[in-house]
């Protein structure tokens, strides 16, 4: 299907003003709302006597009412996509996005594997320098925006992409990153992927709402949850797993990193961010959760980062590369497809 071309570098998301979280969970109704909430799709929502003085009355008088017709479009544009799996972390800095781009190049190592990143951490997109394009820009067709490409078989798309500079901040409200978030999933020609790999922000925000009202319709394959050892990083965790079962995503597993040190010299491990309460391990199996990994700290991880090249082609031999091929490994078995 021929989608309009679309105004590049600023989009313009207007719709959309109410929490996309309302229309991921069964109900229309808002947990937060008053008694006699109309719901939100409703004609009178907003209006209703029932919304005077309800947090949401603004955001749902303005808001579209009935299904969102963008919806079809979405499933269209990303029925070429076969697999599409969040990776989502807790807690910010645990290297959500240093892990979904070494899962990225490891999917893609595979020739035959057509690959995609979608970055939608808005505020903060690290992407496009982790993958070596920081100075790549979109191109748009009349079918769409053109992604930038790491590798012939590794798309990319990021909103670091549109911003004039590395340094710029994006400093916008709800509705507009939903709108951004929208453009990407209809927009974006990705053409036929085997995986889109989703970098999320760390918590459970805006974005993460987006993705998932959006994306569920098209069939989300699974998240997988970035953690380090640490009891503080998985105690944030928790709350994306809560997040994930509210919304009926399916949990792959956990990923530990940072998991214990490897010395680049004589390849020998030791505990930087010690499992005081057991780790993943533990957690995992307290909550039934497999553990799909543990990617130990290694100092190369961050300096091949910076450069944008893949570290499992750079360093084929370390423990760090055998721990992402095997995660990958067992993603696929989990997805079917090995
Ligand atoms: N296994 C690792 N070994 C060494 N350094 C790592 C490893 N994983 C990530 N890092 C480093 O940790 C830092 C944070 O990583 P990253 O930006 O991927 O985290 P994030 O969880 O995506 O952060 P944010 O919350 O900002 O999205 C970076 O400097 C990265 O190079």
């Amino acid at each position: 299907m021929l989608l309009a071309q679309r105004p590049i570098p600023i989009p313009s998301p207007t719709s959309f003003p109410f929490s996309p979280l309302s229309t991921v969970l069964p109900s229309t109704v808002p947990e937060n709302a008053p008694e006699h909430c109309p719901g939100v799709e409703s004609s009178d929502a907003g209006k209703a006597d029932a919304c005077e003085g309800c947090p949401n009355q603004a955001v749902c008088a303005e808001g579209p009412k009935g299904p969102d017709p963008d919806i079809p479009l979405i499933r269209e544009r990303i029925k070429s996509v076969k697999r599409k799996v969040l990776v989502l972390s807790g807690k910010g800095g645990v290297g959500k996005s240093t892990f979904t781009a070494g899962l990225s190049w490891a999917l893609a190592a595979d020739e035959e594997c057509q690959t995609g990143i979608m970055d939608v951490d808005i505020c903060g997109p690290s992407i496009p320098l982790l993958m070596g394009l920081s100075n790549s820009t979109i191109h748009t067709s009349s079918s769409g925006w053109s992604p930038a490409y790491a590798l012939d078989n590794l798309a990319v798309m990021s909103i670091g992409f549109l911003l004039p500079s590395s340094s710029d901040a994006v400093i916008w409200r709800g509705p507009k990153k939903n709108g951004l978030i929208k453009q990407f999933l209809k927009d974006v020609e990705w053409g036929d992927l085997d995986y889109l790999i989703v970098d999320t922000p760390p918590g459970t925000s805006d974005e993460h709402l987006s993705i998932v009202q959006y994306l569920k319709e098209a069939g989300i394959d699974g998240a997988i949850l970035v953690t380090t050892p640490q009891e503080v990083a998985l105690q944030d965790v928790r709350k994306e797993i809560d997040f994930c079962r509210k919304v009926g995503i399916p949990i792959l597993g956990l990923v530990e990193n940072m998991s214990g040190f490897v010395c680049p010299k004589c390849n020998g491990e030791s505990e930087i961010f010690a499992p005081t309460t057991g780790g993943a391990e533990a957690m995992g199996e307290e909550l039934g959760i497999e553990v799909l990994g543990k990617v130990p700290l290694d100092p190369r991880i961050g300096m091949t980062g910076d450069r944008g090249v893949s570290f499992l082609e750079e360093y084929p031999d370390s423990p760090a590369t055998t721990a992402y091929l095997d995660i990958v490994q067992r993603v696929r078995e989990l997805l079917g497809d090995a």
